[in-house]
């Protein structure tokens, strides 16, 4: 079945893959607007930072954030989606998987993500965005930095969830601290950063607790 040989795939292909960060935003963006100078920018200092960059392999915000990684000698990763107007993974992806099933997708963007960075975007975007705050809202992932960068564009989407969505309780309070938004490439990839050192202290100190209790029972 295709979808199985899908995940098979985005399993097999990654299962070696460094700490990464999925970045997001539109396919439509020109080279040159703000919010592809600043997926670039940001491709190159999470992979200096020593994070490989997946991004959906398209073109847009998607392969300037991949261009960033690649430039900066970081490993450029790109899920590619068949879509009936694709038009293939852009040049600036090392490692290439392509997929027909957004679902078998979406899997591989979190399960090889250690965050999420979301950068202007439109439906799909959008789609990925709500998708990464549904599941850290759940707790079917844990401690998932999710960072909205591009902050005039979110501004509105923000002002919505604050001033309806969480006024009329359809989200708590603590939700909108979810995500962090920035401008600064530094300020997110430190947030990144942070959030993984938060998370590797939790599970130390959480492997330390077990040890003690068997010591305790032995
Ligand atoms: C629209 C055009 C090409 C679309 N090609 C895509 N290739 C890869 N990934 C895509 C593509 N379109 C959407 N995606 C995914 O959704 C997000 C962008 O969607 P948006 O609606 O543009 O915000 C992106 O993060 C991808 O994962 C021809 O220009």
């Amino acid at each position: 079945m295709r979808i199985l040989s899908e995940f098979v795939e985005g399993f097999d292909t990654l299962a070696d893959l460094p700490p990464a960060v999925s970045v997001f935003g539109s396919a439509r963006s020109k080279p040159d607007s703000p919010e592809c100078e600043l997926a670039r920018r940001l491709g190159g200092a999470l992979a200096s930072a020593g994070y490989a960059v997946i991004t959906g392999g398209g073109p847009g915000v998607m392969e300037a954030a991949n261009r960033g990684a690649n430039e900066a000698g970081g490993l450029s990763v790109g899920l590619g989606i068949e879509l009936p107007f694709e038009q293939g993974i852009n040049e600036w992806v090392d490692m290439g998987i392509d997929f027909r099933y957004f679902f078998a997708r979406k899997t591989m963007f979190v399960k090889y993500a250690q965050a999420f960075v979301v950068l202007p975007g439109g439906f799909g975007t959008m789609d990925e965005l709500f998708e990464a705050l549904t599941l850290v809202q759940t707790g079917k992932v844990t401690r998932f930095p999710v960072v909205l960068m591009g902050t005039a564009y979110w501004s509105g989407l923000l002002d919505w969830l604050r001033g309806t969505m969480a006024a009329e309780s359809k989200i708590g309070p603590a939700d909108l601290d979810l995500m962090c938004v920035t401008d600064d490439v530094d300020e997110a990839v430190q947030y990144i950063i942070d959030a993984d050192a938060a998370l590797a202290a939790e599970q130390e100190a959480l492997k330390e607790a077990a040890a003690a209790q068997a010591e305790a029972r032995s």
